[in-house]
């Protein structure tokens, strides 16, 4: 079976009005459950980070003299997703203390050069942001919004961990992206949100994948002990979502990188590859069984590209682990201190996967 889930088509986003009411403070006062209003405002800051880059990507796909290799529709929707939901975070949760680490900051945006890509990127998050504000943000304000995500992170306090858009490189194709958000309190991943415009709502390994008809556009939330939902990013009620069941290693399907250079290929066959962190929603309601994503040797992964992912194949039964079968420590800064790569799958495959995952590396290691 081999699956392109990139040769699917993009669909329009329209927002449900139901989130959008669904303030924080509502929620909050309506349940006593960890972070609640946490994740209602992580759901709101996904949402509208969604409609941006939704509206970016329709213009870049629509266009006819963008040229593919121009980075700039790209540019403008990585940052206008950072600030949209830097400023929605903040406004949420006014009492809390706001710290977010994020892939962006806004450095490359304050020469003259760049005045005309920051007005755009204003532009874009005012229109964004129009129902939510009461007067419109200025380029300073949208500067500074995005340098809130300047934070370090760590091990003490809480930290919002943020991909504005991860899967640059399938954004730009029109194919898979995703808006990553996770909480980390005191070291450990508590919550994420992860929002995938582009993934289709029926798992993939289904005939209707060309269909030109296909629902796309999830949202997957995780909080920690409460398992892991997905909803449409139409508005339809969350369900909860678990990992495959298989057991069998010979019956488990895999995913990895679209980009062939972010893995070392040899290591996996793979039955789809996919842009993003989408590879762990769709992981996490049992699309396939596996994902390994194994850099080369000196690559140094960021914590935005594994947290909201992580935490979303963890609640939902699963297992992400470094090829040592270490879990992975979101507390050291921005980056991941990994042995070798990523492994996850379910519980009952984790033991053998890592062996046999342990024992390739081996044998490459002894073939040097
Ligand atoms: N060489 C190399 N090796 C491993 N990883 C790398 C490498 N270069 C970049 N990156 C990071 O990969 C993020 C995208 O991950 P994917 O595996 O989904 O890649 S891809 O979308 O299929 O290209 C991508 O995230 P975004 O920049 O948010 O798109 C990068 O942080
Ligand atoms: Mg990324
Ligand atoms: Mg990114
Ligand atoms: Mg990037």
């Amino acid at each position: 079976m081999n699956i392109n889930i990139n040769r699917l088509r993009t669909g329009p986003l329209r927002l449900p009005n139901i989130i959008l009411r669904n303030s924080a403070s509502v929620i909050a006062s309506s349940m006593s459950l960890p972070y609640q209003k946490e994740l209602a405002a992580a759901k709101k800051a996904a949402f509208l980070a969604t409609r941006l880059c939704q509206k970016v990507q329709r213009s870049l796909l629509q266009s006819d003299v963008q040229s593919k290799l121009d980075k700039s529709p790209v540019t403008v929707a990585d940052y206008g997703s950072q600030a949209v939901v830097s400023f929605v975070l903040k406004h949420e949760l006014p009492a809390e203390p706001f710290s977010l680490v994020a892939e962006e900051d806004s450095r490359d945006l304050q020469s003259d050069a760049a005045q005309e890509i920051l007005d755009r990127i204003t532009l874009l998050v005012n229109d964004t942001l129009a129902s939510e504000l009461t007067s419109s943000l200025s380029a300073e304000s949208v500067l500074g919004a995005i340098d809130s995500g300047r934070s370090e992170g760590g091990s003490h306090g809480r930290h919002w961990v943020l991909d504005p858009i991860d899967g640059t490189k399938g954004f730009l194709r029109g194919d898979q992206y995703a808006i990553a958000l996770a909480l980390l309190d005191e070291g450990k991943l508590v919550l994420g949100v992860l929002a995938c415009p582009n993934l289709p709502l029926a798992p993939f390994g289904h005939n209707n994948q060309e269909s030109s008809d296909i629902q796309v556009g999830c949202l997957f939330s995780a909080v920690i002990g409460m398992g892991t939902y997905m909803q449409s990013l139409n508005g339809s009620s969350p369900v909860k979502v678990h990992v495959s069941a298989i057991e069998n290693p010979k019956e488990a399907s895999f995913f990895e990188s679209f980009e062939a250079s972010h893995s070392m290929h040899d290591l996996s066959i793979s039955i789809a590859e996919i842009d993003s962190q989408a590879k762990y929603g769709a992981l996490s309601r049992g699309d396939g069984a596996i994902y390994l994503r194994f850099p080369h040797a000196g690559y140094r992964e960021k914590i935005w590209d594994h947290a909201a992912g992580s935490i979303v194949v963890t609640e939902a039964g699963g297992v992400v682990a470094d090829a040592a079968g270490n879990p992975l420590d979101f507390s050291k800064g921005k980056y991941l201190e990994l042995e070798k790569g990523i492994v996850a799958t379910n519980q009952k495959l984790m033991p053998s996967l890592l062996k046999a995952v342990q024992e390739s590396i081996q044998e490459k290691t002894s073939s040097l």
